[in-house]
């Protein structure tokens, strides 16, 4: 299924902007999950299996499996989300970036390697980097645009031109001249609520990919109000390590599903 459609499908079915972020953190997984070579999976398919239904779509970080030689797990968690929840929409975190032969071995690798119905990527290297991913209409290419770190606007607060600021211009070209098949999203932060409510004027009702609730302090109520979409939609909002280790026992998939339900339910009083 075309990720855009997935995405609004679970949107409306599930009522949830909440997007779970997974993060695999081994140093933070409860003890009986110690020493298991499964266990970034096993951590990981625990928290799928229990927030599924409150989500929109779920985020694998890829760092989080490459830094243990866990990729082989990140194919099994993403074909295990497709076959036990489907219609649950896949984002590859990868923010990839680069010349246009090179993008084409990435895409293959997150959408055939790894299944993914979208992938984060990074604009740097201009609109040849991202053709890889923009000639697939079935997938969602997710482009970082106002990222949620401190030193974000270094580069994406920088005058491109008669008051325009970078964040501004790949806001409109994601939303124009690269968005020819439907099929791009933008990454900006919740920690500049500001900015989410700019690139949402600038882009019409396209979905925005928001990280930084829960561990990075982003304000719930001024994100969903300056990003929302008209009709009360167009944002995944993510958090990742609020929701992962909200537990820290044998009972942490449990806990991390009250940490979700009452994340989600606090974005929808101000949808
Ligand atoms: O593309 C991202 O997902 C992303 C963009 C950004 O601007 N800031 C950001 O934090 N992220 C990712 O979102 C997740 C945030 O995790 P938490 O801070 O634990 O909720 C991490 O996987 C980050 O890599």
């Amino acid at each position: 299924m075309h990720f855009m459609t997935a995405l609004a499908d679970a949107w409306r079915n599930r009522d949830s902007l909440l997007c779970v972020g997974l993060d695999p953190d081994p140093a933070r997984f409860p003890k009986h999950l110690a020493g298991r070579p499964d266990a970034i999976f096993e951590f990981c398919r625990e928290i799928v299996d229990a927030t599924a239904d409150l989500v929109c779509a779920f985020k694998p970080q890829i760092a989080y499996f490459a830094a243990h030689r866990a990729e082989d797990q990140l194919e099994a968690l993403i074909s295990h989300i497709h076959e036990r929840h489907p219609g649950t929409p896949v984002v590859l975190d990868a923010k990839r970036g680069d010349i246009g032969s090179t993008a084409k071995q990435y895409a293959v690798e997150a959408f055939e390697r790894f299944g993914a119905d979208a992938i984060t990527v990074n604009p740097f290297m201009g609109r040849d980097s991202l053709e890889p991913y923009l000639g697939r209409p079935d997938k969602g290419v997710i482009v970082l645009c106002r990222t949620s770190n401190p030193g974000g606007s270094d580069l994406q607060f920088l005058d491109v031109g008669g008051g325009e600021r970078l964040f501004e211009r790949v806001a409109r070209l994601a939303a124009t001249e690269w968005n020819a098949s439907g099929n791009v999203g933008l990454v900006v932060g919740a920690t500049f609520p500001a900015e989410i409510g700019r690139v949402r004027e600038l882009t019409g009702d396209m979905p925005l990919l928001v990280p930084g609730i829960g561990a990075q302090g982003g304000d719930v109520a001024a994100t969903v109000r300056a990003g929302r979409s008209a009709a009360g939609t167009g944002l995944m909002i993510n958090s990742s390590r609020a929701i992962l280790y909200a537990g820290s026992d044998e009972h942490f998939a449990e806990a991390a599903r009250r940490a979700a339900e009452t994340t989600r339910d606090e974005i929808n009083r101000y949808r």
